[in-house]
C-alpha cells in the first residue's frame, strides 16, 4: 500500500528546512517528472500545449516548456499575469532560450494542464472555465500537473475540471485525488519524486492507498483439514430474501467451509447452503442486515449481542438497535445514504448524501473517533475502509458494480473471511479488494454483470 496525505505543503517545508533543498530544485524535479511522462510515450516533434496559470503550478508547466524546447513542438499558453516569483523566473529562463508564447489555444498531441494546482481557491472564473472546457474538448493525451485544474484541496469540484488521462502529482498522494467526485477526472496517478525518494519525503500517516498486493486470498495451506477448519458463516435472511441468499452464495464461493442462512420461512437455496432457525452451534461469524426489512427485535438484539465476528449491512443502519454492536469490532458496510442514516442514529451528524460525499474522509474520521473498535467500510466509487485512526482507500471498483446485489455480494465476502478467522479489518480490506478486482476482471462489457457473475469472478481470483 502507498501513503496518502491531506496536504503535502508541510512535507515540502520539511525538504527545505531539514534537507536544505530549494524550491527551485523541487520544481525542477516536478518538471522532469512531467517531461518523463511525455518522452516515455511520445516521439520527438510531437506537439505539446502547456497551459500555465499564475502560481507555482503554472511555474511547473513553464519549466516543462524549457525542458522540452527544441525536441518537442512546444506551445506555451499563459492566460493570466504571472504572480508567483518562481513562475516569473521560469518564464524568464524559458524566454532566454527562445520559447515563444502563443496567444490562443491550439489542439496538440499532448495537453499539459498547469493552470491551477494545490493553490486553487474560490470557483474558477469564467475565463478559466472556458479554457478547461476547450482543453476537455480536445482529443489530445491529457496530463494534469499535480491535480486536474478545478479539483479543490478537498477533492470537490465547484464548476468544472480538467479530464486528465494521467495526473502527475508532486511528492506524494493526496486525499483530494481520491474522492468519488475526483475519480472521473484524475486518470492514472503517477507520483513525482521531488529530489529525494518518497521514503525520505514522506512522513508517518494514517491514510493509505490499497494495492493489488494487499489482497490476501483465503488460499488453504493446511492439508489436514475438514470443512469445519474453514469456518461456518450464518447469514440472517430478512424479508427481501434474495439479498441474504446472494451473500450466502458469495460467502461459500470465497472459502467459508459451511454457510447457513437463518430464516423462519422456506427459502429456495442451492443444495450446499443450509437453513437454520437459530445461530448454528459451530457458527464462527454472522452476516446480517442485507434485505432485512421488518424484523423480530428480540431475535436481532440477541444476534447483535453475540461475541462472534459480525458484518452488518443495509437496513440496520437506520435502526437504533445497531448501537448495541458499536462497542465491538464489528464490520459495517454502509453505502453513502445508509452512512448518513447511521451518523444520525449515532447523533454524530444530520447530513444529506451530498454533504457526505464532499467530506467522506471527515465523516469517516468522525465516526471512527467515537467508535474506535468498529471497522467501517464506506461504499462508493472509491471505498474507504477505516478503523480507529487508520483509513484505507480502495480505488479498484468501477461502474460495473453499480447494480442491485453488488453490496450483498460484498457483505457475503466479508462474512466469509470473518468466518475463516481473518481479523475484522483484514477481512474488510481483502473482501473489498476481491470484490472490486473481480468486477474489473469481468470482460464482457461494463453493464451486464449480475451478482452470480461477480461470485464467479471472485472464484477465479
Ligand atoms: N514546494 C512547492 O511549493 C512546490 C510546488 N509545486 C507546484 O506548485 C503548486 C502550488 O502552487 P501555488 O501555491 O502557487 O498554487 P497554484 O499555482 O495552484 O495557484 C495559486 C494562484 O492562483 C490564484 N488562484 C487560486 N484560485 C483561483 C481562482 N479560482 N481563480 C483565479 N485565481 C486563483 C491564487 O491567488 C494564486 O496566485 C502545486 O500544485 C505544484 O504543482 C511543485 O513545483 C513542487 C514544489
Ligand atoms: N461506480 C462505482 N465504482 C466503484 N464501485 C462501485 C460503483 N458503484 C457501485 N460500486 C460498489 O458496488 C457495491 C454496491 O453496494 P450497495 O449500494 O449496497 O448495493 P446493493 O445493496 O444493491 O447490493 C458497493 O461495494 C460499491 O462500492
Ligand atoms: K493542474
Amino acid at each position: 500500500m502507498q501513503n496518502i496525505y491531506y496536504e503535502v505543503g508541510s512535507l515540502d517545508k520539511r525538504c527545505y528546512e531539514q534537507f536544505a533543498l530549494s524550491e527551485d530544485l523541487l520544481m525542477e524535479h516536478a518538471a522532469l517528472a512531467l517531461e518523463k511522462e511525455i518522452t516515455k510515450t511520445f516521439d520527438k516533434n510531437s506537439s505539446v500545449l502547456i497551459v500555465s496559470g499564475m502560481g507555482n503550478n503554472g511555474a511547473d508547466g513553464i519549466a516543462l516548456a524549457r525542458l522540452l524546447y527544441k525536441t518537442y513542438d512546444v506551445k506555451l499558453y499563459i492566460p493570466f499575469e504571472l504572480k508567483s516569483p518562481m513562475a516569473k523566473l521560469q518564464l524568464k529562463r524559458a524566454q532566454l532560450l527562445g520559447v515563444n508564447l502563443i496567444n490562443e489555444l491550439q489542439e496538440c498531441d499532448i495537453v499539459v494542464d498547469s493552470l491551477f494546482g494545490s493553490g486553487l481557491k474560490r470557483d474558477l472564473n469564467e475565463a478559466s472555465q472556458k479554457i478547461i472546457e476547450t482543453l476537455n474538448s480536445y482529443n489530445s493525451y491529457k496530463i494534469a500537473c499535480d491535480i486536474p485544474t478545478g479539483i479543490d484541496f478537498k477533492g470537490d469540484i465547484s464548476t468544472l475540471a480538467f479530464f486528465a488521462d494521467v495526473t502527475v502529482t508532486m511528492g506524494a498522494l493526496k486525499t483530494s485525488l481520491f474522492t468519488d467526485t475526483a475519480k472521473d477526472y484524475v486518470g492514472e496517478i503517477v507520483v513525482a519524486n521531488l529530489g529525494v525518494q518518497r521514503e525520505v519525503y514522506e512522513t508517518k500517516t494514517d491514510l493509505f492507498l490499497l494495492e493489488k498486493e494487499d489482497l490476501k486470498l483465503p488460499l488453504r495451506d493446511k492439508k489436514n483439514a475438514h470443512k469445519g477448519t474453514f469456518g461456518h458463516l450464518n447469514v440472517v435472511i430478512g424479508s427481501k430474501k434474495g439479498a441474504g441468499v446472494i451473500a450466502a452464495k458469495a460467502a461459500f464461493g470465497f472459502g467459508a467451509g459451511l454457510v447457513s442462512v437463518i430464516c423462519h420461512e422456506c427459502v429456495d437455496l442451492p443444495y450446499h447452503i443450509m437453513q437454520t432457525h437459530n445461530l448454528s452451534e459451530n457458527c464462527t461469524a454472522i452476516a446480517l442486515g442485507m434485505g432485512l426489512g421488518i424484523y423480530d427485535e428480540k431475535e436481532i438484539e440477541n444476534i447483535l449481542q453475540s461475541k462472534l465476528p459480525t458484518i452488518i449491512d443495509a437496513d440496520l443502519f437506520y435502526e437504533d438497535i445497531i448501537k448495541i454492536a458499536l462497542q465491538k469490532e464489528v464490520v459495517l458496510t454502509p453505502h453513502p445514504k445508509e452512512f448518513c442514516a447511521l451518523l444520525n442514529v449515532c447523533e454524530l451528524a444530520d447530513i444529506k448524501v451530498k454533504e457526505l460525499q464532499k467530506n467522506r474522509f471527515k465523516y469517516v474520521e468522525m465516526f471512527c473517533k467515537k467508535y474506535p473498535k468498529v471497522v467501517l467500510l464506506l461504499k462508493g466509487a472509491n471505498v474507504l475502509i477505516a478503523q480507529n485512526e487508520k483509513i484505507f482507500v480502495n480505488t479498484f471498483g468501477s461502474a460495473v458494480l453499480s447494480k442491485g446485489g453488488s453490496g450483498d455480494v460484498l457483505g457475503g465476502l466479508v462474512g466469509s473471511l470473518l468466518a475463516q478467522g481473518y481479523k475484522p479489518l483484514d477481512a474488510a480490506i481483502s473482501a473489498s479488494l476481491a470484490h472490486a478486482i473481480a468486477a474489473s476482471n469481468y470482460k464482457k462489457n461494463n453493464y451486464s454483470l449480475i451478482p452470480s457473475d461477480l461470485v464467479e469472478e471472485v472464484k477465479r481470483l
